[in-house]
């Protein structure tokens, strides 16, 4: 069994490679876009129509031919999901070689990373893995994360992030400051505000300065009193 250590990775002005057109890689492809890579090349002689649309949007550059060496140059992160055994695991030895980062789609401890199951909720990501033990495990546990952590956390996020920002700049006091946040977060959505609750919704910027302002000296306030 491996260990392994879970990172969020900035992919931004980095260069990915995906090897492979099929729905593995159409999926591993998806995620890393979501994940906000925006310097990606598929190389692979078959692709889905998904990845072909997604060459003609502009967001995936497409090379429509078997993979060469050279298609990695230059790369951060390298993702080999053909369904050809050998290339993948060969693709794995070259970029563990160079020290680029490289996930296989079989034999996932043949690369340095393997790929989660993701939640996003705006800027709450959930991330979660079996090690290989169980993918299909993993899958649906991400169904029920998704069920149990519905939309409303997009905009609780927004505003919890809105709050920080002033808290930090104007409480001076560490513990005070950190009583207001750890309340902040304790308000989660419940349940029935799934898809309401919309942060800002339809108020101008002095709004919701305000409404934040508002919140933070409620939340001051039982913070105080706490102490
Ligand atoms: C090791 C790993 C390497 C890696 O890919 O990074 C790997 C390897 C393999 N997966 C296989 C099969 C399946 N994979 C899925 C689904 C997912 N697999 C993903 C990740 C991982 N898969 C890494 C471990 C992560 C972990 O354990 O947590 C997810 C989470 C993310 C993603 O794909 O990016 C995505 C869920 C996305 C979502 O829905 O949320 C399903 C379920 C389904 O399709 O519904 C099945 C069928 C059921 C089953 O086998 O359990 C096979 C056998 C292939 C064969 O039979 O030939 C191998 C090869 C092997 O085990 O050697
Ligand atoms: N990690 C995961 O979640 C899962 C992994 N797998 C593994 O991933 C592999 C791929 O699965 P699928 O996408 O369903 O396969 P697929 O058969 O649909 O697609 C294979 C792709 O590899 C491409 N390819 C083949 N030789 C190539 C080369 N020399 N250079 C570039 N591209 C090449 C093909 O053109 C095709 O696009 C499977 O063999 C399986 O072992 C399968 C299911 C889940």
């Amino acid at each position: 069994m491996s260990a392994y250590y879970p990172i969020m990775v900035r992919l931004f002005g980095k260069r990915c490679v995906v090897v492979g057109g099929g729905a593995v890689a159409e999926r591993k492809t998806i995620a890393l876009l979501e994940g906000g890579a925006d310097d990606l090349i598929v190389v692979a002689p078959q692709v889905t129509t998904r990845l072909e649309e997604l060459a003609a949007a502009g967001c995936i550059a497409l090379l429509r031919r078997e993979y060469q060496d050279k298609d990695s140059e230059g790369a951060f992160l390298l993702i080999a999901a053909t369904n050809d055994r050998l290339l993948n695991s060969g693709i794995a030895v070259y970029a563990e070689k160079r020290g680029l980062l490289v996930n296989t789609a079989e034999m996932g401890e043949a690369g340095s990373f393997i790929t989660p199951s993701v939640v996003r909720r705006g800027e709450l990501v959930i991330a979660l893995t079996t090690g290989g033990a169980s993918p299909a495990l993993t899958a649906l546990l991400r169904r029920r994360l998704a069920a149990q952590y519905g939309q409303a956390y997009e905009p609780f996020l927004e505003r919890l992030h809105a709050l920080r920002k002033r808290v930090l700049a104007e409480v001076a006091d560490p513990e005070l400051r950190a009583a207001v946040l750890r309340l902040a977060a304790e308000e989660l959505p419940n349940e029935d505000d799934q898809g309401k609750n919309d942060f800002g919704r339809g108020m101008s910027s002095g709004q919701i300065d305000f409404d934040i302002e508002e919140w933070m000296t409620k939340l001051l306030r039982a913070a105080e009193r706490g102490r």
